[in-house]
């Protein structure tokens, strides 16, 4: 799992999340999954400290799970061709994510045709604390339709088929929030929903 640590060590020296922020886990072939334990900074994060769930989530070896480990059996459940999500709280992801006048169902205009490609229609899940199981279930009624979610006033959470995937899409994400942000009170010219819809054949 040395994959996890090095991902998570540069997604934490880029700043893509800060302090013990953010979790990360990969589905394994065998079985199970293995998750980042709580409390730790993605950029100190132990190929011998993780932690390993069964199939349903449930905690068998290791240190303590992070607490959003619901949050990512959420992911998996609805989506069997998970193989890796990865939960952030990136800065102008979370910006966004607090703005009023949002469309909830798909919050970010389809500014580049990377965005499209990696992230397509973002979904805003509403706000619950950290660790809540209820926001687990919020999670689970959109997963199925929505690789990337964006927590309400947290975060973004995405899933991908593996951990390279997932990373690409959420610093995608984020790097479309940024734009996003840069470009408000300008009048702006997204990807038409044919131009869209063309990527994604
Ligand atoms: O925002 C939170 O507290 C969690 O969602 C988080 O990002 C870090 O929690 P742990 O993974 O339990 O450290
Ligand atoms: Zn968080």
């Amino acid at each position: 799992m040395k994959s996890l640590c090095r991902i998570g060590h540069s997604l934490h020296s880029r700043g893509l999340t800060f302090g013990s922020s953010g979790n990360i886990s990969v589905r394994l072939p065998e079985g199970g999954w293995i998750v980042t334990p709580t409390n730790v900074a993605m950029g100190d994060l132990d190929p011998s400290q993780l932690s390993l769930l069964d199939d349903d989530g449930k905690w068998i070896d290791g240190p303590k799970p992070t607490k959003e480990t619901f949050l990512h059996a959420a992911m998996y459940g609805a989506r069997r061709d998970a193989g890796a999500v990865v939960h952030l709280h990136s800065t102008h992801s979370v910006a966004v994510s607090v703005l009023e006048d949002i469309d909830p169902a798909d919050v970010l205009p389809a500014i580049t045709a990377y965005y499209v490609m990696k992230v397509g229609a973002l979904r805003l899940i509403p706000y619950f604390p950290p660790g809540d199981p209820a926001l687990g279930e919020a999670v689970a009624g959109f997963a199925d339709k929505h690789h990337a979610l964006l927590l309400a006033n947290h975060g973004p959470v995405v899933a991908g088929a593996d951990l390279r995937s997932a990373q690409y899409a959420a610093e995608e994400l984020e790097e479309t929030a940024k734009l996003f942000l840069l470009l408000q009170g300008h009048k702006i010219r997204p990807l038409t929903a044919s131009q869209a819809a063309a990527l994604k054949q």
